[in-house]
């Protein structure tokens, strides 16, 4: 196997006869942001304790890192939140994070200039004096992440990272994944608010019933199309014959006078500029040109939607 973040090959876990999962293949590059989707009870935790080292599967393979998670010199590049995070209420901030970074190996000199640094980074900083105990359940899930990335890991489990933050919270999470991603970290991020999904990950996969149903670039999954909404005060000058030429136009509507609205179908990001181009050159005025991001929503409830057991999941999915 290569020397991916994350691969498995057949992997299954089985508990009294009942395969929870069910022969899961899956690849993560190193530095990708990876969303692992599906209803409650489709095996989620499940793989991640195992790709953890912290169940044994019951068949298949299973590599992290290059290596086996169960391997000490592994685990040591891996960081996990989890989605239930509990300390000892006694501890400050600062000395839950002294007793992470021990535990990961770090140096007093590294401890000292890393903990005030990533307590900033989660939003804790000042707050490091203060025990856990009288800590919100926000703050709580900011500690969790800042010991999930305190010895700079090479791989990151966060289990529902933004559960008990609030909108300001959640923007924060998703630049540190983002910053994350920039220094070739990878991110496996299990999570059920799918607008937070969409907007961070490169690459997804639904899973159900332990199996994976789909997987792939948010692109991939919109079937390699990219929908832009267009909206410009006039058509004339032959604007949308030339659109045509870029993408599909799949829809124009010219009913508002003073305003006509496009939906183009482009295949690639560096069209783009070119639609702008066109709207200039055709004496038109630019007031939208905005790309759609793919519904996860919408796919996940089309995936999941064939069992009574899974419709009921689905309503459960919340969007941020
Ligand atoms: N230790 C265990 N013993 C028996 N069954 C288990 C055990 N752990 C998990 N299961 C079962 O495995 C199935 C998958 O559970 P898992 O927690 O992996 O799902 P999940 O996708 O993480 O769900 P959720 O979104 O609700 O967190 C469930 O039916 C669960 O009851």
């Amino acid at each position: 196997m290569s020397e991916a973040a994350i691969d498995t090959r057949d992997l299954r876990k089985t508990y009294r006869g009942r395969a929870v999962v069910d022969g899961l293949t899956l690849s993560v590059p190193r530095g990708e942001v990876f969303g692992f989707l599906g209803p409650n009870g489709a095996g989620k935790s499940t793989t991640v304790k195992m790709l953890l080292g912290l169940v044994h599967p019951s068949g298949g393979e299973v590599r992290v890192l290059g290596g086996h998670p169960q391997d000490p010199a592994v685990r040591a590049r891996l960081g996990f939140l989890p989605e239930q995070f509990r300390f000892q209420t006694w501890m400050t901030g600062q000395e839950f994070l002294e007793f992470h970074g021990r535990l990961a190996g770090l140096s007093a000199a590294e401890r000292r200039t890393r903990i005030p640094a990533v307590l900033d980074e989660v939003g804790l900083g000042g707050r490091g004096h203060e025990t856990l105990g009288g800590y919100s359940k926000g703050m709580l899930q900011r500690a969790g992440l800042a010991g999930a990335i305190l010895a700079r890991p090479e791989l990151v489990f966060l289990d529902e990272p933004t559960s008990a933050l609030d909108p300001i919270g959640r923007i924060e999470v998703r630049e540190i994944i983002e910053r994350l991603r920039a220094q070739g970290t990878a991110v496996f991020l299990n999570s059920h608010l799918l607008s937070e999904v969409e907007q961070v990950c490169d690459r997804v996969a639904f899973v159900k019933r332990g199996r994976v149903l789909t997987q792939g670039s948010m692109r991939e999954l919109m079937g390699g199309v990219l929908p832009v909404d267009l909206r410009v005060n006039t058509l004339a000058g032959g604007l949308l014959d030339t659109l045509a030429r870029l993408g599909e136009v799949r829809r124009s509507d010219t009913n508002t006078p003073g305003r006509a609205d496009v939906e183009l179908w482009l295949t690639r990001d560096d069209q783009i500029p070119a639609v702008a181009d066109a709207v200039h050159a055709a004496g038109a005025r630019l007031y939208a040109l905005t790309p759609r991001r793919p519904d996860l929503e919408t796919m996940f409830l089309d995936l999941i939607e064939d069992t009574p057991e899974a419709a009921r999941s689905g309503a459960e999915v919340r969007r941020a």
